[in-house]
């Protein structure tokens, strides 16, 4: 089974234990973002590694090269399965991303895999526009981003899967499109702007998706995961 990456955005190591609760001794794939991370530091990861499950720790770095790799070798130490920078930082700063990866994993270890977020699922096109004063649209500008990581050696980008298949015409195939913004049909979409459904996102051919409020706001949060896992796993 593929399993849906859960987005822990919890204020605490505590919010997670509570959250993880509910489902027994299941081994997931959690995502570590900055809310708990600035709170709990690289320990946080090490707990969550202890208990068995993956972790794809979303730090979305942005900074000059030389910082860029420097953090990266530092975060190569800490046996993630998946790590990110923002594509906007330019081929040079993922450049030196992937070397202070592969500098800073240990040897039998295996690198993390390395993405770059294109555009935030939460920017519209008007947004995008506006904002960054990008003058194509937004299909184009995410097309653009994914063409620039691939050719600076990355593993593969976040987008929405509204733009996996324009990204997966003009990559090579073990290019991976990481979707979040994924809202079960009559989900609360909140600040999300692009958004498909797990479904969708499975029929379209996103390689992993990230799901976090539909899952961690839940009343019933194991219900909740099973009926996406059922549904990103083509039953629906
Ligand atoms: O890099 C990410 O994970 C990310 C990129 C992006 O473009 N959009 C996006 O929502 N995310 C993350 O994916 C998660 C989505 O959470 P929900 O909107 O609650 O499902 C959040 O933790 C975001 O930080």
């Amino acid at each position: 089974m593929n399993r849906p990456i859960i987005a822990l955005d919890f204020p605490d190591r505590q919010g997670v234990a509570d959250f993880l609760n509910h489902f027994s001794d299941e081994k997931l794939y959690v995502k570590v973002g900055m809310e708990l991370f600035y709170q709990e530091g690289p320990e946080i990861v090490t707990w969550l590694k202890a208990l068995g499950h993956d972790i794809f720790l979303d730090l979305k770095l942005h900074d000059i090269p030389n910082t860029v790799e420097s953090a990266m070798r530092g975060i190569a130490k800490l046996g993630v399965a998946m790590t990110n920078v923002h594509a906007a930082g330019g081929q040079l700063m993922m450049e030196g991303a992937m070397r202070g990866l592969v500098a800073g994993t240990a040897e039998g270890q295996r690198r993390p895999q390395l993405i770059a977020v294109t555009q935030l699922t939460s920017t519209s096109e008007a947004a995008m526009q506006h904002d960054q004063l990008i003058a194509v649209g937004l299909a184009e500008s995410v097309s653009h981003y994914a063409q620039l990581t691939q050719a600076s050696g990355l593993d593969g980008v976040v987008c929405s899967a509204l733009e996996v298949s324009d990204i997966k015409k003009v990559t090579a195939n073990a290019f991976v499109c990481l979707t979040p913004g994924i809202r079960p049909s009559g989900s609360q979409v909140g600040d999300q702007k692009r958004v498909v459904t797990p479904a969708d996102a499975y029929q379209i051919g996103s390689d992993y998706i990230v799901v976090g409020r539909p899952i961690t706001q839940s009343e019933t949060p194991a219900t909740a995961y099973k009926k996406i896992l059922t549904e990103w796993n083509g039953d629906y």
